[in-house]
Parts: structure tokens; C-alpha cells; sequence
């Protein structure tokens, strides 16, 4: 029944897009772009790729930074890695490039009506009552729990590679890092202790840690063209998808239901508790900051629930991946592993001279080797490969590095009409020869060292990456996940020395959904399974 209703809703509508995108002339119609089907569009082809921004690379040098690929039905989607358009359209426009409805959508499906679905007046409200727990003053008090969380993992790590005596074991990393990432954001944000590292039963927990598996490609065609038509229902009927027994719906409206009940319950408990005395956590800042706001300036209970599970889903698969990533690359560098390992001896006996055992944000950034490697890392594996925008206006995107068209015309400026859906390659920007150099694709985090911060400036929210998008619409836990990232690698990579795993050394970043990850030859479609052989010092 699910299925025929599905038929007949993607026959329909389908009608109805192939004719709007063949009567409309776009203004795109003479951008280059690569041949594509008219059914599925290139978007397949992107989630099927063998590597993360295979397709990427070969469209910028084939086309420069813009180009015009299709989505299902025939539309267009404009696609931008040049470093000034992507700086018009996330940092100069405001909110004149909202996010693709398509991508709202699921996100309310996966985290309810939170900060990264909401626009407008909504979107400026939960921003507003969020960001006081991102100030540097909130950052330092997560540090000491990022610490912990990465201590707590390394003891782990410890007890398996000494499980059988010898003190080197192949270990699937990425099975612990989510339940460590996990732990230190409930601790951050909620004063919660999951402790998903020592027994993972907690149903909120495995919640929250199944959805990345649940958001992949499955090899269902039929997912891209039902959400291709969301763009054109309006948002009250697609509250109503949820129901629709069949597609990625299902598996996330069960997936809310126990993250919302779970989460309210936390909320109502906060809100009644407050702090105690004890350090603000980030929902104690949040919920300060709404009971003092009046009016519509202040955030209703379902948003301020949907705000806490948008933070648990952005804010700890994203950093667990990024550290698979940076554990993968110091695995194929010994050399580099050495370094940071010199970086954390001098901190370690700084600390000691100080008679402390935490260290704070400014130890953490004074390792500038470390800080480099983190900074390259995130520029070369940016886990939002693709961002989706639309335009709300007519406007016109300049570029930075002219364009040809098919009518052989050079063109420094692109006309968009309003409803444009675009896609913004922070993987191609982020590579770009013309920004980083002929050693753009290389792992080289010297380059931070030496000042070659990408020649385009002012790109983004963090050493001239895209990584963490920019703009209004930037991800607001930036600094968090650097700081995290710091930490995880101060406690990983003490004690341990990582290599490649000598069965399984083929690793291939994939992109199987909205986010990249490591994945063995042959093992894409399992979500991020990062094999290491780790051996302790
Ligand atoms: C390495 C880690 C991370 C990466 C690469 C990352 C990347 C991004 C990107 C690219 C966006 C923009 C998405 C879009 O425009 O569609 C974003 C948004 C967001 N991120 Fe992050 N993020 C990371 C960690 C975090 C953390 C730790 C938190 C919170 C604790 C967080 C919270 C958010 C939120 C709430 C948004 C939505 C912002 C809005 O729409 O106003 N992120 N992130």
C-alpha cells in the first residue's frame, strides 16, 4: 500500500516538475556541466562514487569553480567551489541563500524543528538562544570534559590492545569514537552521564548513535525521487511524512519519538532543577538565556527540545568521523604521530609545573604543530562535503576565477533566479589548486606553518576552510569541535602508535550520505569502519 501511494505521488509530481523546469529557460541553461540522466539527475551517481569528491575533482578541472549538474526530474543545481561566490553566498547575503527546503525537511524528520532546520525569524531566535553557550568562558569549561572523555577512551584502547598480552591489536576505531564524542557532549551539554563507553544500553544513547547508519544511501533509487518532490509540498502535509509507512521516514520518525520523549524529560528536569551551583553546562546557558528573553524573542518548549537533539546530532558523529579521519592520516605519517607526540611532552611538563592536570584552551592552542595538523585535516576531509542552499531572490553570484560557457564566453558572474537550488562544494573548495597550490590534495600540515593559509582570505569560519560552512547559517559549534579535536588527539596519541591495519589497508573516504567516512575497500555501505592496527608505547 506504502509503495503504490509512493508510485503514484512520484509519477505525478514528476508531470508536474519535468514541465515547470522545461517551460522556465533557466538562466543556467549555458553553464557546462556533465552529461546526466533525466530520471536521477547526477545525484546517483554522487552518492555511488568510489571516493568522497572523485566527482568533484574532475568537474573543477573540466569546468572551474561553477558548473551545472541535474537533480532528479531534469532541474538544475548549480554547483560552487570558487572561493568568491561561495563567500557571497554564505557571508555576504545574510539570509538571502536559505537552506534547500529538501535538506529542512529531512532535518526535522531526524532532529525536529532545531536551530539547523529553522528559517527566519525562528532560525534568528534559536541562534540568538544559543549562542551564549559558545563563548570562550562556556568553551572552558567543556575542555576539562573533552579530557576526560579522550582519558576515558585511551584506558579502553589500553585494556583491548593488552587483552591478549602483547600490546598491539587491530582495532576497529571507529566503533568507539561516537560513544566517546557521545559521552562528552551529554556531560558539555546536559550534565548527563551516558557512559556509552562502558555500557551501551542506554536507549537514548543507541538512539542517537544509530542515526548515521539510518541516514545512508541504501541502494533504494526511490528515496532520491520521493524527496526530490518535497520541495514542492507544503510544510504542514510533509508533517504528515512521518506516517508514510515506508522510505527513510519510517526509521526516523522512530528514531524521534524516542529522542524527543527521552529528551523532554531532560529539559522539563533542567528547567525545574537549574544549575545547583555547579558549572553551567551548555542547556543551563540556553535555558538562562530564554527565560530572560520576552516575547517572541523566546523560544518555545518544543524548539528548546528540538534545539538539544539538533546539538546531540550535529555535534558528536561530526567530530567522531573527523577524528577516524585525522587517526587515518597519522597512520600513513609516523613521522607526524612523532611531532605531536613531542607537543604533548612539553605540555604534559608544563602542566606538571604548574601543578595542574587539566589543561585549558590556551595550552591546547599552543601546540602549533598540532593545531596544524588539525587545520589540515579538517581542510582535506571537510565531513559535509556538500552544503544545499537555495536563492530567495533574483541575484547574480560573482566569481573570482572567470568561467567558460558552452558558447565559449569567458563570464566572471553567474545570474541565479530566485528558487535556484545550489550546492556548495566545500570538498572542491577546500582542494582547489588555485587556492591551496599544486599540493592541494596532499596531507601537509606544514602549510598552516608556513603561512600558506589558502590564497583567497576570509573564507569561512576557521583557517580559510569551508569545513564548518560560514555565515548565518555556519555550524555555531566550530571552536567546540576544534577544542574537542585537540584533546582527543592530546589523549589518543600519547600512548599509542597507530598504522594501517595490515588485512584491510585499503580505506576509502566515502560518501554515502549527507556526511563522508572511512570505510574499507569493499565494506562502503556499512557506515564509518576505520580498521587500525594500535599498538601502545
Ligand atoms: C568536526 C566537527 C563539525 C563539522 C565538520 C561541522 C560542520 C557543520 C556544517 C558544514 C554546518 C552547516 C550545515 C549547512 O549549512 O547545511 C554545520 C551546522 C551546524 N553545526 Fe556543526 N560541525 C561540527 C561540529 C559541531 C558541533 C560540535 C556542534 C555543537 C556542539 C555543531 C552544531 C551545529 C549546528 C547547531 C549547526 C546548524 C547551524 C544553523 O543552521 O544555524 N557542529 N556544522
Amino acid at each position: 500500500m506504502g509503495w503504490l501511494l509512493y508510485g503514484v505521488v512520484i509519477a505525478t509530481l514528476a508531470f508536474l516538475v519535468s514541465r515547470r523546469f522545461r517551460s522556465r529557460g533557466s538562466p543556467l541553461k549555458h553553464l557546462r556541466g556533465p552529461p546526466a540522466s533525466w530520471l536521477y539527475g547526477n545525484v546517483l551517481e554522487i552518492a555511488s562514487q568510489e571516493k568522497v569528491g572523485d566527482l568533484d575533482t574532475k568537474w573543477i578541472r573540466e569546468f572551474g569553480g561553477a558548473w551545472r549538474i541535474k537533480d532528479c526530474f531534469g532541474a538544475d543545481i548549480l554547483m560552487v567551489a570558487d572561493p568568491k561566490a561561495l563567500q557571497h553566498i554564505c557571508q555576504k547575503s545574510g539570509y538571502d541563500y536559505p537552506k534547500d527546503k529538501r535538506w529542512t525537511q529531512l532535518i526535522r524528520l531526524v532532529t525536529g524543528n532545531g536551530v539547523a532546520a529553522a528559517i527566519g525569524d525562528a532560525h534568528v531566535r534559536q541562534r540568538n538562544a544559543m549562542n551564549p553557550a559558545f563563548t570562550t568562558a562556556q568553551l572552558r569549561q567543556y575542555v576539562p570534559v573533552f579530557q576526560r572523555a579522550g582519558a576515558k577512551l585511551a584506558a579502553k584502547w589500553q585494556a583491548e590492545v593488552m587483552h591478549d598480552g602483547n600490546g598491539s591489536r587491530e582495532l576497529t576505531v571507529s566503533k568507539w569514537l561516537p560513544r566517546a564524542t557521545l559521552d562528552a557532549l551529554g556531560e558539555a551539554a546536559f550534565s548527563y552521564q551516558f557512559d556509552t563507553l562502558e555500557d551501551d544500553s542506554n536507549e537514548l544513547a543507541r538512539a542517537y548513535l544509530s542515526l548515521f547508519s539510518n541516514a545512508l544511501y541504501s541502494g533504494n533509487k526511490a528515496d532520491f525521487l520521493w524527496r526530490a518532490i518535497w520541495k514542492f509540498i507544503p510544510d504542514n502535509v510533509m508533517d504528515l511524512i512521518k506516517y508514510v509507512p515506508a522510505g527513510d521516514a519510517r526509521k526516523f520518525a522512530k528514531n524521534w519519538d524516542i529522542m524527543k520523549d527521552a529528551t523532554e524529560q531532560l529539559v522539563d528536569q533542567k528547567v525545574q532543577d537549574g544549575s545547583n551551583g555547579r558549572h553551567k553546562d551548555l542547556m543551563d546557558v540556553m535555558i538562562e538565556t530564554n527565560s530572560s528573553a520576552v516575547g517572541s524573542a523566546r523560544v518555545p518548549r518544543a524548539e528548546l527540545v528540538a534545539q538539544v537533539t539538533t546539538l546531540f546530532v550535529a555535534g558528536h558523529e561530526s567530530i567522531a568521523i573527523t577524528t577516524d579521519l585525522l587517526l587515518w592520516e597519522l597512520a600513513k605519517k609516523p613521522d607526524c604521530q612523532e611531532k605531536i607526540r613531542e607537543e604533548i611532552t612539553t605540555l604534559r611538563r608544563n602542566l606538571a609545573q604548574r601543578g595542574d592536570s587539566e589543561y585549558t584552551i590556551e595550552d591546547l592552542e599552543s601546540m602549533t604543530y598540532t593545531v596544524a595538523v588539525v587545520k589540515e585535516l579538517l581542510r582535506l576531509h571537510p565531513t559535509g562535503y556538500h552544503v544545499h542552499r537555495t536563492t530567495a531572490k533574483d541575484d547574480i553570484i560573482p566569481l573570482s576565477k572567470p568561467i567558460r560557457l558552452d558558447t565559449g564566453e569567458l563570464v566572471s558572474e553567474i545570474p541565479v533566479e530566485a528558487g535556484q537550488n545550489i550546492a556548495l562544494s566545500l570538498w572542491g573548495y577546500n582542494r582547489m589548486p588555485d587556492v591551496w597550490g599544486e599540493d592541494a590534495t596532499t596531507f601537509n600540515p606544514d602549510r598552516f606553518l608556513d603561512g600558506n593559509t589558502g590564497r583567497a582570505s576570509n573564507v569561512g569560519l576557521y583557517a580559510n576552510i569551508m569545513t564548518f560552512s560560514a555565515g548565518v547559517r555556519g555550524c555555531i559549534g566550530w571552536r567546540f569541535a576544534v577544542l574537542e579535536l585537540l584533546a582527543l588527539v592530546v589523549e589518543l596519541v600519547e600512548h599509542f602508535h597507530y598504522s594501517l591495519s595490515s588485512n584491510r589497508p585499503d580505506i576509502l573516504p566515502v560518501a554515502r550520505g549527507p556526511t563522508t567516512y572511512p570505510a574499507p575497500r569493499g565494506e562502503e555501505d556499512r557506515g564509518p569502519n576505520l580498521p587500525l592496527q594500535v599498538t601502545l608505547l
